[in-house]
């Protein structure tokens, strides 16, 4: 049976949160250890079920994973057993996480072929891979797809530089064409490149291997393939998704929280998106002090009209707060239109929120207007069942800072990307239980 999270809100909470390594990050970096025979050391890597998942499945591929204590591992992928990409285990494993899709570019630069049924992570709308492939193709991956969702590809021959211009900034899709490029035969030029900082991060990292990149942070990345790329080390960011998280759960529940080591100059729009919703933040060195606030207060645009938070690829703001943003605004003082353009089905957790008694109108499937209650009353708490990682804890921000009893089902959603959740936040004196 699937776990969920009793929780007991209203309480406002109090302390010091460390942020994890980021999920995101971690997929990208992981499957990097995918283009080298030499060892990789990585740390900061956040203890939670997809990163595990991703972490088991590269095992069983017969990467040496050694843990070699608290958040760092070894990783040696000198003897990868080709044929286990054709069992029935690897394809179960594989539709598990979409991190798995990140090893089709590495496994095609060096080992000449891949193969991946579609990979799994959250149902918020189609999540098309046409991206991922088109680049491999045109660094001459041949492309079989078979049925509707399983995909071979495959290069006669070395791999050869190539210049694309991406029809979408995909992220993990760059991060596939990149670890296909470096060691490809000539130059890549990826234009449209994604260019957030887990992206930046993989592309340092390669290039510490011994990769020739140029661009990185830009969206416009050039490539000179090498013949072969050594061992490194690397040190995961913190997750700019639990930072943002953990400043709507303090602006909720009008508590005082500090959230250490943010990396700040990493986080982009995302302080400032909470700013304009009247959260007050404090920089202090690399920290981040949320002040408890009793009220907060939407701005609006200069000439008075309502404030619209929406996502864009990064620099723009991350759809993966959009549902954060969403549940905060519900209890500020004020009126937000939340547009989240890149996926379509991923505001419909707002039912639950209205059932809890915040004022919501679902536009359509990409907007919402949300009305805040500017804490003239709290939102009441209720059972409710998570549908995505992200909507999961935007829900448990809401059932915190609900009054009385709310049961939170299928937590497993959360679990995929923040780790014990329930007992950090139970360090922040939350009445949380899991059952
Ligand atoms: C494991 C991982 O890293 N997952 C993240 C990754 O997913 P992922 O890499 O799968 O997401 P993509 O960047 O490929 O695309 C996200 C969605 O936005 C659409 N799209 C994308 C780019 C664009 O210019 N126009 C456009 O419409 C795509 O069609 C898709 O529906 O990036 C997403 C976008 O930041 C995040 O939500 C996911 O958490
Ligand atoms: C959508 C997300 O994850 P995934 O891409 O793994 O489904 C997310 O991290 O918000």
């Amino acid at each position: 049976m699937s776990a969920a999270f009793e929780v007991i809100g209203g309480q406002p909470l109090r302390g010091e949160i460390v942020p994890q390594g980021a999920k995101n990050e971690a997929l990208q970096i992981i499957c990097a250890v995918l283009v080298t025979a030499e060892p990789v050391t990585i740390s900061n890597i956040p203890d939670i079920r997809d990163v595990n998942k991703l972490i088991e499945l590269l095992a069983d591929m017969g990467v040496k994973v050694e843990r070699l204590g608290g958040d760092t591992y070894r990783f040696q992928a000198d003897d990868v057993n080709l044929q286990y990409l054709d069992t029935p285990a690897f394809v179960k494993q594989a539709r598990e996480l979409r991190g798995s899709v990140m090893i089709l570019g590495p496994m095609l630069a060096r080992f000449g072929k891949c193969q991946l049924p579609k990979p799994g992570g959250d149902k918020i709308g189609r999540r098309p891979l046409d991206t991922h492939f088109v680049g491999l193709q045109k660094l001459g991956g041949e492309l079989k797809v078979e049925g509707t969702d399983f995909y071979k590809i495959s290069s006669p021959g070395k791999l050869h530089g190539a210049h694309m211009l991406l029809d979408e900034a995909s992220v993990t899709g760059t991060a596939n064409i990149v670890m296909g490029a470096v060691l490809a035969e000539g130059t890549t030029t990826i234009y449209n490149a994604a260019c957030e900082p887990y992206l930046q991060q993989l592309c340092k990292m390669l290039v510490r291997m011994g990769a020739k990149i140029q661009g990185i942070g830009s969206n416009l990345l050039t490539i000179e393939g090498v013949e072969r790329l050594g061992g490194t080390e690397h040190r995961m960011l913190p997750d700019m998704i639990e930072i943002g998280s953990f400043i709507g759960l303090a602006a909720m529940t009008g508590s005082e929280i500090t959230i250490k080591d943010c990396q700040i100059p990493e986080l982009g729009l995302i302080p400032d998106t909470f700013r304009k919703l009247g959260i007050k933040l404090e920089y202090r060195g690399d920290d981040i002090y949320v002040p408890a606030q009793d009220r907060y207060e939407i701005a609006t645009y200069l000439d008075g009209s309502i404030l619209t938070v929406s996502d864009h690829t990064w620099p723009g703001f991350t759809p993966d707060l959009l549902s954060i943003a969403l549940v905060v605004a519900t209890q500020a003082k004020g009126t937000v239109l939340i547009h989240q353009k890149m996926f379509e089905s991923r505001l419909f957790f707002v039912d639950k929120l209205i059932d809890m008694g915040a004022q919501i109108t679902l536009c359509d499937p990409h907007r919402a207007i949300v009305i805040g209650l500017d804490k003239r009353h709290a939102l009441r708490g209720i059972t409710m069942t998570s549908p995505d990682i992200r909507a999961g804890v935007a829900l448990l921000i809401a059932a915190l800072s609900a009054e009385g009893k709310s049961t939170i089902l299928n937590v497993e959603q959360i679990d995929r990307g923040y780790q014990n959740i329930d007992g950090r936040l139970q360090a922040l004196g939350a009445q949380i239980k899991r059952v």
